[in-house]
């Protein structure tokens, strides 16, 4: 017989399995997830810090070539659920009732910048589209980008649990690309490691927002997240490229010749980047101006910044011609209990 007194001794890892194993959250990668109740947060909070500090911990073993720890290492990832278990602690972080998903202060900030919302049009066959884009395959974008709103703008999302986070609103299909290492939705959301997903060849395939939310704390080693960070750089050279032809197409179809660029547009191209708020506000290696010096090095300016207790939001426009210094791993605020969160540029 099971006392109470021994359920509640049960390690929060293992309690997420039972839960599996007992029905209460669907076996398969496939479920939708968003109908789950969301876990009790203290359970999500250990779940989620047990998983970064084994990945963080295989990753070194993988570095050291360390055979026994990696075996350990991974059998104890598995033995927790690994990513997927982990992905639905982040879903119950993201639920309503929690304050929802992140991307609801970027759309805060599109309000406050007069991004216009895609409002509900009329299709071919007669019916009302909605904001999710669906019975609006025809998707009518004008060439320029100012009368018909962002409908030529296009969302990259990287690290995406759910197929109906806010922003999507703005960005119904096909305007938006969703992708994660695992997708919890494979009809919605790319299985895709944003790593080895090249730059579209056509700028006209490119995005001009690319949302990284909670993503650049998974990555396990800093000089990784530094190489995140140049990726989506490179995604944002080639919208730079979009916005010179979306504007010289203004210019062309102006009768006045004039330039209509909306002031809301050259918030384009942008980068969404979330973090956990002690990332920059209590670590050794990185405060926010070590976190400036490096986006500006690298081609961006800060739009909008919003710390919460827990997280940190930025946009970040991309105006290009950055000096690309390259940034070591320094101790910037000394002390006991600091955590080691770094970024390395190479
Ligand atoms: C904490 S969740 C963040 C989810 C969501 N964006 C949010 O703000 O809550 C981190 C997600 O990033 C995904 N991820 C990490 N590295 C990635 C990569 N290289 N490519 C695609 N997804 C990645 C992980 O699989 C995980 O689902």
């Amino acid at each position: 017989m099971t006392s109470t007194k021994s359920k509640k001794k049960r390690k929060p890892t293992s309690s997420l399995l039972s839960r599996r194993k007992n029905g209460h959250l669907p076996p398969s990668s496939s479920s939708t997830t968003t109908t789950n109740p969301p876990l009790p947060s203290k359970l999500s909070r250990t779940l989620i810090r047990s998983h970064h500090t084994t990945q963080k911990r295989l990753s070194q073993a993988i570095q050291q070539n360390d055979t026994t720890t990696i075996a350990e290492l991974t059998s104890k990832l598995s033995s927790s659920g690994g990513l997927e278990a982990y992905q639905r602690a982040s879903v119950s972080g993201q639920s309503s009732k929690r304050g929802g998903d992140s991307s609801k202060i970027l759309v805060d900030w599109f309000i406050e910048l007069g991004i216009p919302k895609p409002t509900h049009k009329k299709s071919h066959s007669g019916k009302n589209s909605n904001s999710n884009g669906d019975n609006n395959n025809n998707n009518s974008s004008s060439s320029d980008g100012s009368d018909e709103g962002l409908s030529n703008y296009r969302l990259l999302e990287i690290g995406c649990l759910s197929p109906t986070n806010t922003i999507h609103s703005y960005f119904p299909k096909p305007q938006r690309t969703l992708m994660d290492l695992n997708s919890l939705h494979p009809d919605e959301i790319l299985k895709q490691d944003f790593m080895k997903f090249p730059v579209p060849q056509l700028a006209d395939d490119g995005y001009d927002i690319i949302s990284c939310s909670l993503v650049l704390n998974y990555v396990p080693t800093p000089s990784g997240r530094g190489d995140m960070l140049k990726h989506i750089t490179s995604f944002m050279e080639q919208a730079l490229e979009r916005r010179r032809k979306r504007l010289k197409s203004l210019s062309n179809n102006s009768t006045n010749k004039e330039t209509t660029e909306t002031d809301w547009s050259s918030t384009f191209p942008a980068m969404f980047l979330v973090l956990p708020a002690p990332c920059v506000t209590n670590s050794r290696y990185l405060t926010e101006d070590r976190l400036q010096e490096i986006m500006i090095s690298m081609g961006y300016e800060m739009v909008r910044r919003k710390l919460s207790p827990k997280l940190v939001y930025y946009l970040w426009k991309f105006v290009g011609n950055g000096s690309r210094k390259k940034f070591k791993k320094t101790e910037l605020l000394p002390g006991g209990k600091r955590n080691n969160f770094a970024i390395i540029v190479e």
